[in-house]
């Protein structure tokens, strides 16, 4: 038997209704709150992410704040975040590994403080994200030459 869920398990909790998903995940602010500083005070001090939120993010606290606000506009349709996450990681030098330790550290955080339910909504939710940052961070390497200039059709 598995020792927890993952989002296999549970495809199901990305598409129901808003009601029946708190219901049965248990998903709040408080939730999101802890589920973002939990996770950001791993990524601070994460050897392969944390310079790379270093040299980005002068003030964690309104960092923390647009990714609350992000978060409980996934997970409780709050409409709080109105920004373009794409355009900002497509400009980070990333691939698969670090995207592989954030996702990593994201799903140690979510075990640790979310409902085993909620977890199984939130990482699937992050799987979800990353695939698509990886694919726009691909599609934008490949249409760019290393100087940085588009390259000719
Ligand atoms: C390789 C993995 C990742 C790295 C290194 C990374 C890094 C960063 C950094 C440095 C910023 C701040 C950029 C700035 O303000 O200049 C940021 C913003 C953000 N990230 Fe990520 N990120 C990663 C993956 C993800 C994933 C998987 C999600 C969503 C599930 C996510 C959601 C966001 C959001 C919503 C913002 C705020 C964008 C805004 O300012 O509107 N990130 N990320």
């Amino acid at each position: 038997m598995k020792a927890r869920m993952d989002a296999t398990d549970h495809p199901s909790l990305r598409h129901i209704h808003l009601a029946e998903r708190i219901a049965r995940t248990g998903i709040d602010e408080a939730m999101v709150e802890r589920l973002v500083r939990g996770f950001y005070d791993r990524v601070r001090t994460d050897p392969l992410l944390g310079p790379i939120f270093a040299a980005r993010v002068d003030e964690w606290e309104p960092h923390l704040r647009t990714l609350m606000d992000f978060w409980s506009s996934v997970a409780l349709q709050t409409a709080r975040y109105a920004g373009r996450p794409m355009p900002v990681h497509v400009r980070l030098d990333v691939g698969p590994e670090h995207f592989g330790r954030w996702l990593e550290l994201f799903r140690t955080t979510a075990a640790e403080v979310c409902t085993p339910e909620a977890a199984v909504f939130f990482v699937g939710k992050a799987e979800q994200i990353a695939r698509s940052f990886q694919m726009g961070i691909d599609a934008h390497r490949s249409v760019m030459r290393p100087s940085g200039i588009p390259a000719a059709r």
